[in-house]
């Protein structure tokens, strides 16, 4: 019988953002104790010795004689900047077997990169998860190289359910992924930094300006997934005529609101198109 999630090793090769995000997603809710993770980066050792202090994961400079953590993984997240990828992933495929499953959250490196990189034999699972996995409200798109078994779809789909939602998705739908979701948190955060700003203007101070901005944001998300009803719908549910929400959505669309959003949006999707050719082209080279 293949073994379980709860006895497996995972290292995360990338010692970043994102790695913390689903390292401490997966050991607050449970899924993994802290002892089963290993965190590598390549040169800050401080940022280990912060991780290791935080949630007790086991911690090890690149090239350290660190191999052990790598060879002996059952699960290796690579989670390093798009730059650095190919150089870091051709730097572990001599370690590797073919049983130990990749995970990828680098924004744009195709499966077909990786497995030039890795060979063919390698399971690969390249996903796009976002910074809210951190507190188990995540949304990841995940698709799976020829190689990945039935067994590592199950375990790979429970890790990232753990720290929110996931949308299996096929491969050339995974920039627009970054564009959705992956990017997304950063749309919600420049609202709400503007929105802090106005709330300041109004005569707030911060503290409160913070407390009735968050709190609207919240509920607004949560009345779309508990109503079930359209952000239009609600949002025509405020907007009494000529009020003063009309007043404020009259404004900002005159200002080119939702287009800019849309377009944002799009040529995030565009930029890890970029980011991934890059990549695509560093390694034929
Ligand atoms: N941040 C986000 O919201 C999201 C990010 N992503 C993807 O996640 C990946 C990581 O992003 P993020 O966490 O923000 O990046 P960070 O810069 O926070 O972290 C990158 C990590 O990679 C390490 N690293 C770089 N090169 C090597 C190497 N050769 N060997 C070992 N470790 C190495 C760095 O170590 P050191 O500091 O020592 O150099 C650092 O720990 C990116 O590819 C991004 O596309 C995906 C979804 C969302
Ligand atoms: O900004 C980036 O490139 C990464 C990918 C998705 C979110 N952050």
């Amino acid at each position: 019988m293949e073994r379980g999630i709860t006895t497996m090793r995972i290292c995360f090769y990338g010692a970043g953002s994102m790695a913390e995000a689903i390292a401490r997603g997966l050991i607050h809710n449970k899924l993994v104790e802290p002892g089963q993770i290993s965190m590598l980066n390549r040169s800050n050792e401080q940022r280990l010795t912060e991780l290791h202090d935080r949630y007790g994961v086991q911690t090890v400079l690149q090239g350290t004689n660190n191999d052990t953590y790598l060879k002996e993984a059952d699960i290796i997240f690579l989670a390093m900047k798009p730059k650095d990828a190919a150089e870091a992933i051709a730097a572990i495929a001599p370690l590797l077997h073919s049983k130990q499953l990749i995970v990828s959250v680098i924004a744009g490196l195709s499966i077909a990169s990786m497995e030039r990189l890795l060979g063919e034999e390698q399971p690969i699972v390249r996903t796009m998860p976002n910074t809210s996995s951190t507190i188990g409200l995540g949304a990841t798109g995940i698709s799976y190289s020829s190689k990945v078994t039935s067994s590592q779809r199950l375990i790979s789909e429970a890790m990232f359910q753990s720290i929110g939602i996931n949308a299996v998705v096929e491969e050339s739908l995974q920039d627009s992924v970054v564009g959705v979701s992956g990017s997304g948190p950063a749309y919600v955060y420049l609202v709400m930094e503007a929105m802090l700003t106005a709330a300041e203007k109004l005569g707030f101070d911060p503290d409160t300006a913070k407390e009735l901005v968050v709190q609207t944001v919240l509920g607004a998300a949560q009345m779309v997934k508990q109503t079930g009803e359209s952000p239009e719908q609600l949002r025509r549910k405020v907007t009494s005529p000529n009020g003063t929400t009309q007043a404020a959505i009259e404004t900002m669309t005159e200002a080119g609101l939702p287009e800019a959003i849309v377009k944002g949006m799009l040529r995030s999707s565009e930029r890890a198109a970029e980011i991934g050719t890059v990549i695509e082209r560093s390694i034929a080279e």
